[in-house]
């Protein structure tokens, strides 16, 4: 775990009181790093300003806004897992806000995924205690407030130790002696989970910053010690366990080199330490909300070139229901859901037509989709009596005992149909290939909270196969991964797009995806029109899957 040395000062008038600042002052944030960094400026994912800081430099940001502001914490620097929190250049590891209202050093809120953090102060008196009451609040991207939750802050301030004094911001601090802010946390709210990563100035006079790979998954950590706020002894006993006491806790500049931080290497070790544990703490806790997710596979998206033909042949030879139709002529593309029973219960099938395109690629990825069946051979011959292609003839699977069968639909999709008893899910496999079993299996269970369900190595025919899922095999829709031995990747082609899973929280479903490794390639959000909240992911092998708010989903179906 990185750290790195931010330290901002902005103009403040006269001693240590809220005030509004005249517009234009800003905010300046210095690098006390000894190496270049980016700030990059963004509002929402969007970003708007990127600027390098050299070491010992600094940069005023005018705006009486809040900004969201990533700082990578050392250049090219990747989260634990590999996956940076922001898009931007420079693998930023994660992102800041920061209130320029306040002329006191920052207490740098970490957010992640559009939690929004906004400190107010009612105007405290100087040199006294002030209460900082910090609103959280989890938003969509702009769709409001989702949940707001309130921790009351005291802020004791004791003015002493020195500014340097920055004759660009025309305010001299010297003029009235310099602050550092010790901070007592007393949470009065015990569930916010809330990510304040803050300037602690160790005994040695360092200002150090820890720049976590926040998630919404942290709680409050002052030199990231993974506390968290519902336990009852609060971060500043875990900072005197390891020796950095309440001294330790200055928010403000006490001793602060503005250029250089002579940071004592045992803290600075121990503090990252403890922020590499509290990277621990924040996957643990991610894992746990994962696992506790409503999780469902809801549909498997694929495109065809001529839906009424495929509508038609999974009706009359496979027995699924035409649930519904949505053309989106603005998009040029039609929908087809069919299915075994209705979408808010069962797995079904989303066609994609798009219009002009009657061809695709399935690529080499692609496998199967499984559909149990109480008589193999019956359903062949169906197929066959209706002009259907069958490419493997029924009989047991190679290797093993269960009753199975290959067809082809009119695209050239492969449909395995395998001999099972009754079952809620006939829709029962999507079989895809990939190119490293256990780290599939790792990403799905860590990522989305799936089941290995079934683990089967067949050497003879040189494959092993993992069932996945959010339950038993032989009731719920399984994510089948194959690994053929010694094949490491495959052409996806472009018919195959993707799987579709429930969740009740897209935004922490994206942080959680990113912490184990993912790739996200849709912010989680509302879709352009309509209120469904998605995100969309790219597993190690690059299969896409999205994920939807429950609620949106059940409201589609209205
Ligand atoms: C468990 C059941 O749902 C299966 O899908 S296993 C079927 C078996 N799979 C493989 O052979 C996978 C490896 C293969 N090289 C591939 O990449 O698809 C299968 O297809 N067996 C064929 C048979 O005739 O039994
Ligand atoms: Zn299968």
């Amino acid at each position: 775990m990185q750290t790195c040395n931010l330290f901002s000062i902005t103009r403040c008038f006269n001693g240590c009181r809220d005030h509004t600042q005249v517009s234009g002052i800003g905010t300046r944030i210095w690098n006390l790093s000894d190496r270049s960094i980016e700030l990059q400026i963004r509002v929402g994912s969007v970003l708007k300003k990127a600027h390098t800081l050299k070491p010992g430099s600094s940069k005023r940001l005018k705006s009486k806004k809040i900004y969201k502001a990533y700082v990578p914490c050392g250049s090219g620097s990747r989260d634990k897992a590999g996956a940076g929190a922001g898009a931007g250049a420079g693998g930023a590891r994660s992102f800041l806000y920061y209130y320029d209202e306040t002329c006191h050093p920052y207490i740098w809120v970490h957010d992640s995924g559009g939690d929004f953090s906004r400190m107010t102060e009612p105007g405290g008196e100087e040199g006294c205690s002030r209460r900082v009451t910090v609103t959280t609040r989890a938003v969509g991207r702009a769709t409001g407030v989702v949940a707001r939750r309130r921790a009351r802050f005291k802020l004791t301030d004791k003015i002493k130790g020195g500014y340097e004094s920055d004759p660009e911001l025309g305010c001299d601090p010297q003029a009235r002696g310099a602050q550092s802010a010790m901070v007592q946390i007393l949470p009065m709210a015990s569930t916010i989970r809330l990510s304040i990563s803050s300037f602690a100035t160790t005994r040695f006079g360092g200002c150090i910053s820890m720049c976590n790979s926040s998630s919404r998954f942290n709680s409050l950590r002052l030199a990231s010690s993974g506390m968290d706020m519902d336990s009852d002894n609060l971060p500043i006993k875990a900072l005197e366990d390891e020796g950095l006491g309440p001294q330790s806790q200055n928010f403000g500049l006490k001793d602060c080199k503005i250029f250089r931080q002579e940071g004592n290497s045992k803290s600075a070790k121990t503090i990252v330490g403890m922020a590499q544990g509290s990277t621990t703490t924040t996957q643990e806790n991610a894992l746990d909300w994962v696992k506790s997710d409503k999780r469902r596979m809801l549909h498997v998206v694929y495109r065809v070139g001529d839906l009424d033909r495929t509508i038609k042949f999974y009706t009359e030879c496979l027995g699924m229901k035409l649930l519904r139709k949505r053309d989106i002529p603005e998009e040029r593309y039609t929908n087809a859901f069919l299915g075994y029973g209705p979408e808010d219960s069962h797995f079904v099938i989303e066609l994609t037509y798009n219009y002009g395109v009657d061809k695709y690629d399935i690529g080499a990825g692609f496998g199967h989709f499984g559909i149990a069946v109480d008589d193999v051979a019956k359903t062949v011959d169906l197929i066959k009596a209706k002009g259907g292609t069958v490419t493997r003839e029924p009989g047991p699977v190679k290797g093993g005992k269960s009753i199975i069968a290959f067809i082809e639909d009119p695209d050239g999709y492969k449909f395995e149909l395998i001999e099972r008893g009754p079952t809620p899910e006939p829709l029962c496999q999507v079989m895809l290939r990939v190119g490293d079993l256990d780290r599939s299996i790792a990403f799905h269970e860590k990522a989305f909270g799936m089941e290995l369900l079934r683990r089967r190595d067949n050497p003879e025919y040189k494959y092993t196969i993992a069932m996945m899922g959010y339950g038993p095999e032989d009731k719920n829709a399984v994510l089948e991964l194959t690994y053929n031995y010694g094949v490491t990747e495959y052409d996806k082609g472009n018919a195959y797009a993707q799987i579709a899973i429930g969740t009740d929280d897209v935004y922490k479903t994206a942080e959680a995806v990113k912490l184990f490794g993912g790739k996200i390639t849709r912010e989680p959000g509302p879709l352009p029109g309509i209120s469904t909240k998605i995100t969309a992911c790219l597993d190690p092998d690059g299969w896409k899957t999205v994920f939807v708010d429950n609620i949106d989903f059940l409201k589609e179906l209205e």
